[in-house]
């Protein structure tokens, strides 16, 4: 499997985050650390913060305070594409992916920003993009070839089965050669079998290019089997942050999310 081309690395640190839509409170002040290489996986019930601190992390939303870092890299100084920049590549809940464009060409999308002109000055016909053009592809097919995806490079995103969609985004945000990975739920949607092949994926990835992962997942069995440590959100506020055995049993998550469920 390639390696990403980024030194092992992958330093996140959020301190003390706090942002509010008017009068709502999505985050108040949670702090946390991923360590490098690591799976950490933020949970939490529905509206707890998640995915509000997953957009501060990413760009998208600017906390009214508090500090984000990765590798000591201040993240809220730059724009969502500038940090995408610093090795930060992120998946969504809903896919992100162009349903008549063939795998090939939305995985090729994730590198876009990471090439001086894009690739539509390649069809100004200047060599130097297009010699960069052709790197990427052959970068994109080894990405899809280590996700088992090489054969359906032609194939539109269309029409695939939501498993197989689910590494083509993976392949993309791989592009981005990230330093921390974020999955915004990926087994949202999946059968059972699709979610232990992503899991079984997700650490591999890990292994094989040796970036740290966030993780948002309600499926518990995902979260249990591939995270190394776990912070849990409720009401924008940590409660707990552990090694995920230490965790399942706090009792202030079994009160507030697992309701003893797990
Ligand atoms: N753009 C927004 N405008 C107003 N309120 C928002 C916005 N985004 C999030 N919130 C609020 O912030 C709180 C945290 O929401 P968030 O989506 O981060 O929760 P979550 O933990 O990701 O939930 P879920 O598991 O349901 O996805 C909620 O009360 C939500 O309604």
């Amino acid at each position: 499997m390639p390696r990403a081309g980024h030194p092992a690395a992958g330093t996140l640190k959020v301190r003390d985050v706090r942002l509010r839509f008017g009068g709502v409170v999505a985050l108040d002040g949670p702090s946390f650390e991923v360590a490098p290489g690591e799976v950490c996986g933020l949970i939490g019930p529905n509206g707890a913060g998640k995915t509000a601190l997953f957009n501060c992390v990413s760009g998208l939303y600017r906390p009214d305070s508090g500090r984000i870092a990765l590798d000591g890299v201040d993240l809220l100084s730059l724009r969502a594409d500038q940090v995408a920049g610093a090795g930060v590549a992120r998946t969504f809940q809903n896919l992100g992916l162009f349903p008549a464009q063939s795998v090939l060409e939305n995985v090729l999308g994730g590198a876009y920003h990471r090439t001086r002109a894009g690739f539509l000055a390649t069809g100004l016909g200047l060599p130097l993009m297009w010699r960069e053009e052709r790197r990427e592809r052959e970068r994109a097919r080894g990405v899809l070839d280590s996700l088992g995806l090489a054969h359906l490079e032609r194939h539109p995103a269309s029409g695939l089965p939501l498993g197989t969609l689910k590494r083509v985004e993976l392949a993309r945000a791989l592009m981005l050669r990230p330093r921390l990975l974020m999955l915004d739920e990926p087994a949202n949607g999946l059968i059972i079998e699709e979610v232990h092949e992503l899991a079984e994926v997700v650490r591999g990835l890990r292994t094989g290019y040796g970036f740290s992962v966030l993780l948002i997942e309600h499926h518990m069995g995902m979260v249990m089997s591939i995270c190394d440590h776990l912070v849990v959100l409720n009401h924008g506020q940590k409660i707990a942050d552990g090694p995920p055995d230490e965790v399942r049993n706090d009792p202030a998550v079994v009160e507030a999310y697992l309701g003893g469920s797990v």
